[in-house]
């Protein structure tokens, strides 16, 4: 092995460049020529790329976003995007591909594999959907800005009295996971959660709500994952039940940008670390991850065959710190 690639694909994720570092450290480590494909697999596609070596990673470990950039196509998976994809692979002869980035990526990733490329996922998504591994890169950083925003909303809710009690949704990342939203309600002073995994109770909520209120607390806190709706809709529904103004917060794009915390960097330069090094030893068509905190490589067509299984205990632990 003499020469590998390496890409990051889909949302961006904060933690991608600690694992870059990662991948490009370990390939000169052992000898690899490494190799910057530009915007996922638009890069792949249209041949852009240029060499990566230590003096170009050095300080990255600390930045949010991608050096290499990352980006989405859906030319990637039309037949004849695809074989672009192959003949420039073969044409820079890499001899190993890894690719960070979520689950589309991962499903890209096999379909490579499948076509004979060496190739070696890294799960790096903020949503932490992915099968195969308990976190991906980014996570802890997007729960780490979620829970400062609930703390900074949390200051002004108790500051001010108004002649109704305060109540303040805030919407946050994850289509089709509410991992981001449950984390993060574990994580801060939340009085409900609202994640595409559940079905939304409306009138549970506003009687939990209401008993709080009748205790003496004159505010809440909820928060909603982007899969249940849209923040303002959500909103109205529960202003309908309450009989009082409800204040909306859309966090959005603020949850990937900035530094990555120690957790995503330390997770990101393992798993960078351990891709090369499996590439190495021979193995592909695997994702590497972490289990119980241990990093083990998982086989490709196991990560894209299930979804991720939903962590019922952490979801039954939000209902009672809610309540
Ligand atoms: N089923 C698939 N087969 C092949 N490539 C895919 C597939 N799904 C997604 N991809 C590729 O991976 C890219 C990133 O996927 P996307 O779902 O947008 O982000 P993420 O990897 O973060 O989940 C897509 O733009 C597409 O090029
Ligand atoms: O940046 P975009 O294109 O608006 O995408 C937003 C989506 O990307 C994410 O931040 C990350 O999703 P992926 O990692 O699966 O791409 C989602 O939480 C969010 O719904």
């Amino acid at each position: 092995m003499k020469k590998i690639g390496v890409l990051t694909s889909g949302g961006d994720a904060p933690g991608m460049n600690a694992t870059l570092r990662a991948v490009v450290k370990a390939g000169t480590y052992h000898n690899l020529e490494v190799i910057g494909i530009e915007a996922g697999y638009i890069g792949l596609l249209e041949g852009r790329y240029r060499n990566l070596d230590i003096l170009d990673v050095e300080e990255i470990v600390s930045y949010g976003g991608t050096i290499i950039k990352t980006g989405r196509t859906k030319e990637f998976q039309r037949e004849e995007g695809f074989n672009k994809a192959l003949d420039n692979i073969k044409n820079l002869e890499l001899d190993g591909l890894v690719v960070i980035g979520g689950n589309g990526s991962m499903k890209g990733a096999q379909k490579l594999s499948e076509a004979g490329i060496k190739v070696m996922g890294v799960p790096g998504t903020i949503d932490n959907d992915i099968t195969g591994t308990d976190y991906a890169i980014g996570f802890d950083t997007a729960c780490n800005i979620v829970t400062e925003t609930v703390d900074r909303i949390l200051d002004t809710a108790t500051a001010l009295v108004g002649s109704t009690p305060r109540v303040f949704v805030i919407e946050v990342m994850g289509r089709h996971s509410g991992e981001i939203a449950m984390t993060s309600t574990l994580a801060g002073s939340v009085d409900a959660l609202l994640i595409p995994e559940q079905e939304v109770d409306y009138d549970q909520i506003s009687a939990n709500l209401k008993r709080k209120f009748e205790l003496g607390k004159n505010y809440g806190i909820i928060l909603m994952a982007e899969g249940v709706g849209k923040v303002d809709e959500i909103s109205r529904e529960l202003e309908m039940r309450l009989g009082f103004k409800v204040r909306e917060t859309l966090l959005g794009h603020q949850q990937r940008g900035g530094r990555p915390t120690a957790f995503d960097r330390v997770l990101g330069s393992k798993l960078g670390a351990e891709a090369v090094n499996q590439l190495v030893k021979g193995e592909s068509s695997k994702m590497v991850g972490v289990r119980n905190n241990v990093v083990k490589a998982v086989e490709l067509k196991v990560v894209n065959s299930d979804k991720k299984k939903f962590n019922t205990k952490n979801y039954e632990l939000t209902k009672m710190l809610c309540y």
